[in-house]
């Protein structure tokens, strides 16, 4: 197969292809038909929410080069899919010059770095928008681009906190836990920054113009929490945290352990679910107190956790599946692909080094993404070649590797 993004030729494992369907298995596309082909995007390598946007990117169609640092033994990027990747030292004025250059040919530039990195290399939205009107230049960083935090350090957990939503996140009686890092990074820091990007490449195709887009990871995520603030006048969140509906408060918006050690997650809000739900359970309604009797919730919780230890996931699993009770089990990550409904719609994917991951979303129905199922590049891999592309002619390639601008690892690739 064809991989459109980045021109690699691979095979697909077939066998293990069988047990989970690839979503693009048997359909013949073309790399114009996906929707953001034809769009180049350069991203500068960043730690985790910089490389999910070009990833998303790349699995739409963008052909999206990588630059990582020289002298780097392994790349960072796990969120590599579909990416080329070229190794350059932006530390000199010949790697500058070089990122320019690309940038020159680039839709979109996306930067991960702490504010003021980009224009201490002199290569600030102002020096690169001038060369290049039509760049869309786009700066994913925690604090944004301007305030007393702009320029300090922090990770996924540091902006959710600012974000005022992390204080809702919790146990009852607990401390606040971060759902893993993927409320800033991912939903408000990647998405919410390719959003960004598609939004402006949409724009520039009235305009011709490109923009700067100031992503900040802070404010990412409470705009994905809009709810959360424009809900509070319903009452929704009024009680201390994990004493609400759906903060693990109620006893029919929570998860139970069942008797094999697993888990089932309930989410029976509306009244007819939740008699599926009590129905399921084999528990007499006449004998409960009402649903939305807050005081009696920590009683109902007790009753329906002795309830679900009693039999396996897979049991209550037979049980409520094709009911309307809102009962699921927990899936690990490693068993999702082979849920039926997730094998059904092709939900998950296998690469050719048979890792499993999800396949992107939205499913669009005339220009569905492609992902590119070949290995992630190599740190360098591509670099010849892109320079190439780029109109480098070979004695200047060779002068910049020479001179450890650039450095090619495509015999390393091979191996
Ligand atoms: C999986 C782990 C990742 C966890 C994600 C975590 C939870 C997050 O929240 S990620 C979100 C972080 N925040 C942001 O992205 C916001 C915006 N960015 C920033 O605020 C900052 O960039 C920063 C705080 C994240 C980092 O600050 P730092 O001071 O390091 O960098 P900057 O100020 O931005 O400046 C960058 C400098 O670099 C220069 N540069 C950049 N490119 C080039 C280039 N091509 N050439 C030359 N120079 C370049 C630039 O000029 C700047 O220079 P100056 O400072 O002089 O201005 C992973 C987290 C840690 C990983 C592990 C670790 O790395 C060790 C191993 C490495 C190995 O390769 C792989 C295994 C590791 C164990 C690795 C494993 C995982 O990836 C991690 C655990």
């Amino acid at each position: 197969m064809f991989c459109p993004q980045n021109g690699a030729l691979y095979d697909v494992i077939s066998k293990r292809q069988t047990k989970l369907p690839l979503p693009c298995s048997g359909v013949s596309f073309s790399v114009r038909e996906m929707a953001l082909a034809g769009v180049r995007v350069i991203e500068l390598a960043g730690l985790a929410p910089a490389p999910f946007c070009g990833m998303i990117l790349s699995d739409f169609g963008a052909r999206v080069i990588r630059v990582d640092r020289t002298k780097v033994t392994m790349a960072m990027d796990s969120q590599a899919r579909g990416k080329r990747s070229v190794a350059l030292n932006l530390k000199s004025p010949q790697g500058v010059a070089v990122l320019k250059k690309l940038c020159l040919q680039a839709d979109v530039v996306l930067e991960p770095f702490r504010k003021g990195v980009m224009e201490k290399l002199g290569l600030g939205p102002e020096v690169l928008l001038e060369e290049n009107p039509r760049l869309i230049y786009a700066r994913l960083t925690g604090y944004g681009q301007s305030g007393s935090y702009a320029k300090a350090a922090g990770h996924d957990i540091n902006y959710l906190a600012m974000s005022g939503l992390l204080s809702m996140l919790g146990r009852s009686s607990e401390k606040p836990y971060a759902p893993l890092n993927l409320m800033a990074d991912f939903a408000g820091g990647g998405l919410m920054c390719t959003l960004g990007i598609v939004l402006a490449l949409l724009e520039r195709s009235k305009s011709g113009q490109g923009q700067i887009i100031d992503a900040s990871m802070v404010e990412g995520a409470a705009y994905v929490g809009s709810f959360m603030w424009k809900s509070r006048s319903l009452g929704l969140w009024n009680r201390p945290r994990g004493e609400n509906l759906l903060d693990s408060g109620a006893p029919f918006y929570d998860t139970y352990q069942t008797s094999d050690g697993k888990h089932m997650a309930v989410g029976a809000i509306e009244p007819q679910f939740y008699e599926q739900l009590i129905q399921g359970l084999g528990l007499d309604a006449a004998s409960l107190p009402p649903q939305l009797s807050m005081s009696d919730w920590p009683e109902l919780r007790r009753t329906f956790t002795q309830v679900f230890a009693q039999k396996t996931q897979a049991e209550w699993s037979k049980i409520f599946d094709g009911t309307d009770a809102c009962v699921t089990p927990v899936l690990p990550l490693d068993e999702a692909g082979s849920h039926p409904h997730n094998r059904e719609r092709g939900s998950f994917l296998m690469d050719a080094q048979g890792e499993v991951s999800p396949r992107p979303a939205p499913v669009l129905s005339r220009t569905p993404a492609h992902p590119c199922l070949s290995r992630d590049p190599v740190v360098g891999e591509h670099t010849r070649s892109v320079l190439e592309e780029c109109g480098f002619d070979s004695a200047h390639i060779e002068q910049l590797l020479s001179a450890g601008i650039v450095e090619c690892n495509e015999a390393k690739a091979r191996l």
